[in-house]
């Protein structure tokens, strides 16, 4: 048969191509790990190949081959992780969601786990401290709070002087508040970035001596809100993006010393701050006291309320399973070739691959859709509309 005579030998042909090219990258990379099943689904292709190239439509044959090339590239193959013994790990704002979960995860690995909470005495701090006794430290940390920092310095150096820090999770962060960037107060753009930017910066400076001296790994956890404008998120959106700047830049400045450098990009999960109707309806409340009167009565306090309520819907439909996340960082911990970055959750990727091609007329609307399906309007523009103003 002429090759040249059968475009399917060719089609197939190129999907074999580019799979090995990709599997010896990866392997070559110590990216991935040639285990025993890893060899079985390789035959395992050899066959399916076999069956798509003798009994499908060449099309659907190439779609399904593909398929399942991307599948053991990309999900069944093992990545390399380094040895665990030995290795130390701070995780910052443990005492709910990710940050909790991950010190709990990292723990029962067998890593020597330094947690930091906002209050020693909050539920997450009590559980951690009575389910992870022998490789857990407690201490507490306010990033806002310098001298908390330099003390966590001290516990940290005290504790891995011999070792260095193999890994600092800056987990750490929080959003002031959900709303417009008019109606969003100047003391929460600058709360937000003195937590999520400041603070992550101090603390990641401090502890670098001791991670390069392990040539370790900094994992910080960020958000799509700071590389997407998400409306109604601007004071938190511009700290994730500022942080995720700097923590690019840390990743080329650091290479030679041996560190890498892992950002964490999550969709929306149930995490402590996500679901917490008292906290937001009393920072909304914090916002309609303190709003000039003007601004209030332009937009009015039904359009700020129902903002909030539609939020919360929103947030009901946030992933309870927190351990795509966790695993990510755990990845970015351990990994012997990190990712640069980590998208997720369902459709995190998808969002970013849309947002990174589609114009901005076709974007803008969809971002404003994630949040909210029936956006009411400020009370200035509704009386503009139902007196034919507008
Ligand atoms: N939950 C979600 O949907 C997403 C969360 N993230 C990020 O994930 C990280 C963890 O947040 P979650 O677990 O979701 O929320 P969370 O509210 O459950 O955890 C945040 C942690 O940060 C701590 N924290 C807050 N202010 C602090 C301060 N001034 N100093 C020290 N610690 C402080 C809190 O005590 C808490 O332990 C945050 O950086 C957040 O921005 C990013 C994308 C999505
Ligand atoms: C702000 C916060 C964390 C986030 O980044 C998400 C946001 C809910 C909407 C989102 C959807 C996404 O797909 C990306 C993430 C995010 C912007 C969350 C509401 C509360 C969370 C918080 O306060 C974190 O401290």
């Amino acid at each position: 048969m002429e090759l040249s005579s059968s475009p399917a030998l060719w089609a197939y042909g190129s999907v074999w191509l580019l799979f090995s090219f990709l599997f010896f990258f990866k392997y070559s990379n110590s990216d991935m790990v040639l285990s025993p099943s890893l060899l079985l689904y390789v035959v395992l292709l050899v066959l399916f190949e076999w069956f798509c190239h003798m009994y499908l439509p060449v099309l659907l044959g190439i779609l399904l081959l593909s398929s399942a090339c991307w599948y053991i590239l990309g999900i069944a193959s093992p990545r390399k992780m380094l040895p665990i013994e030995g290795k130390t790990v701070f995780v910052t704002g443990c005492d709910t969601g990710f940050g909790k979960a991950t010190a709990q995860t990292l723990h029962s690995m067998g890593f020597k786990v330094i947690a930091s909470v906002l209050n020693l005495e909050s539920p997450g701090a009590k559980e951690l401290q009575q389910r992870c006794l022998e490789r857990l430290t407690l201490i507490q940390m306010d990033l806002t709070k310098p001298e908390d920092i330099q003390k966590a310095q001290q516990i940290i150096r005290m504790q891995t002087g011999d070792t260095g820090l193999w890994a600092l999770v800056n987990n750490a962060g929080y959003c002031a508040h959900f709303g417009d960037a008019e109606l969003t107060m100047e003391s929460t753009y600058r709360s937000c970035m003195e937590v999520n930017f400041f603070g992550t910066v101090k603390i990641t400076k401090d502890l670098l001596p001791l991670i390069r001296y392990a040539k370790g790994r900094i994992v910080t956890i960020c958000s799509p809100a700071g590389d997407f404008s998400f409306p109604y998120l601007a004071a938190y959106g511009a700290s994730k993006a500022a942080l995720a700047r700097v923590m690019d830049i840390f990743r080329h400045e650091l290479g030679p010393w041996g560190v890498k450098v892992s950002v964490i990009q999550p969709s929306s999960y149930r995490t402590g701050a996500h679901f917490n109707p008292s906290y937001w309806e009393h920072q909304n409340q914090q916002l309609i006291d303190t709003m000039p009167t003007a601004l209030l009565q332009e937009y009015g306090e039904e359009y700020i309320a129902d903002t909030l309520v539609q939020f919360l819907e929103f947030g009901k439909t946030a992933c309870l399973d927190l351990s795509p996340v966790t695993n990510s960082i755990v990845d970015a911990v351990l990994s012997e070739n990190p990712k640069v970055k980590y998208y997720v959750g369902k459709s995190v990727f998808l969002l970013y691959v849309l947002f990174t091609y589609l114009p901005e007329s076709l974007t803008s609307h969809q971002i404003k859709s994630i949040f909210l399906k029936h956006r009411s309007l400020p009370r200035a523009l509704k009386q503009k509309r139902t007196s034919g103003q507008d």
